[in-house]
């Protein structure tokens, strides 16, 4: 465990103030291939300590963008910095990493594959393999064995050496409910444990939000925008819009009776906990003489609004625009 080393992720600065340090930065992070797709002018930081997910869907760039991360793809442009050190090559080795298909070896079970990854690395040190539940006596090929039992072995793998850093690139994919709750558990276990980084994409929100505290969302090879966990549940939260020319009366009329409110442009506000309320709101202001342009009811799921974030949902005027 590395308790007294992780401890060193917060520090103490100035006057009390409390920075995050980055384990990783991209800037600029641009791979195109042949044919135009791939990722272009990605520009992230994940926090140590924090668990980031990349949410897109399918072609988003999430891979691309992973294979770029851990160097099996050169990026064509960008900069990026592990830990601090633009070198990459020093600290890759505190990176872990879990392909989405996993890696097998000939007939290599799983003790086999272990051995050979403890030589080439030279470390046998996992702390956690206990709680894999891996079974070591089996003699099968890690190739003949279930998708979620090659996937653990790969985690296991990329856990040789006890990193700071373990990127699973859509580990869930493929995997039946209870396999996904056991990983589930398996990562909490080494965010809370281990105080492991993780960087995990996917498109699973649902998934995601078991321990994503904060999301980079993709489509089409770019990084549409970032969120914490709670920006993302604030943006969804169920609200009543209201569009008006005449906002600063709307709001002075409005806001003795319903002081939830936030003021979204010139001629928009959201007001909440307020929703069974939209007829009473629409008489008020109107009695008032203020004139209405639009008043409706917003707010959505946040797989529905990542989804057609993403493009990947029918337009919805009960949205969270
Ligand atoms: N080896 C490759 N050669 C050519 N194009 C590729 C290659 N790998 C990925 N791409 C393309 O790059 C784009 C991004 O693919 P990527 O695999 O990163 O998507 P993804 O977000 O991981 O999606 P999925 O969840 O479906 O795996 C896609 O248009 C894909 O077709």
């Amino acid at each position: 465990m590395k308790f007294a080393h992780q401890s060193a992720t917060i520090r103490q600065h100035g006057k009390g103030m409390i920075i995050l340090e980055t384990a990783l930065e991209t800037a600029g992070l641009t791979y195109v291939f042949p044919d135009g797709n791939g990722i272009k002018n990605i520009a992230f930081q994940v926090k140590r300590g924090e668990i980031y997910a990349l949410y897109g869907g399918h072609h988003a760039g999430k891979s691309v963008l992973l294979q770029t991360i851990i160097g099996t793809l050169r990026p064509q442009a960008g900069t990026l910095q592990l830990f601090g050190n633009i070198d990459y090559q020093k600290e890759r080795r505190r990176i872990g990493f879990v392909p989405q298909k996993p890696v097998t070896i000939g007939s290599l079970s799983p003790a086999d594959m272990l051995r050979y990854f403890s030589s080439v690395f030279g470390t046998t040190e996992i702390h956690i393999l206990d709680i894999l539940h891996l079974n070591l006596k089996e003699k099968k090929a890690v190739r003949r064995l279930p998708l979620s039992t090659q996937r653990l072995v790969n985690l296991a793998v990329a856990l040789l050496g006890n990193p700071d850093m373990i990127i699973l690139d859509d580990p869930f994919s493929g995997l039946d409910k209870g396999e996904c709750e056991h990983l589930l558990s398996v990562l909490n276990y080494l965010h809370e444990i281990n105080h492991t980084t993780l960087l995990i994409s996917g498109q699973d929100y649902t998934l995601l939000s078991r321990l994503a505290s904060k999301y980079g969302v993709m489509a089409d090879g770019k990084l549409l925008c970032e969120l914490t966990a709670g920006e993302l549940k604030e943006s969804c939260q169920r609200c009543i819009k209201i569009r008006t020319p005449q906002l600063e009366r709307a709001i002075t009329i409005l806001s003795q009776q319903f002081p939830d409110f936030e003021v979204l442009g010139h001629d928009l506000i959201r007001i909440f906990h307020c929703n069974e309320q939209s007829g009473e709101i629409n008489t008020l202001l109107v009695h008032s003489g203020i004139e209405v342009s639009e008043i409706w009811l917003a707010g959505m799921e946040p797989t529905d609004y990542l989804l057609k974030m993403t493009g990947g949902a029918k337009s919805d005027s009960d949205d969270a625009k």
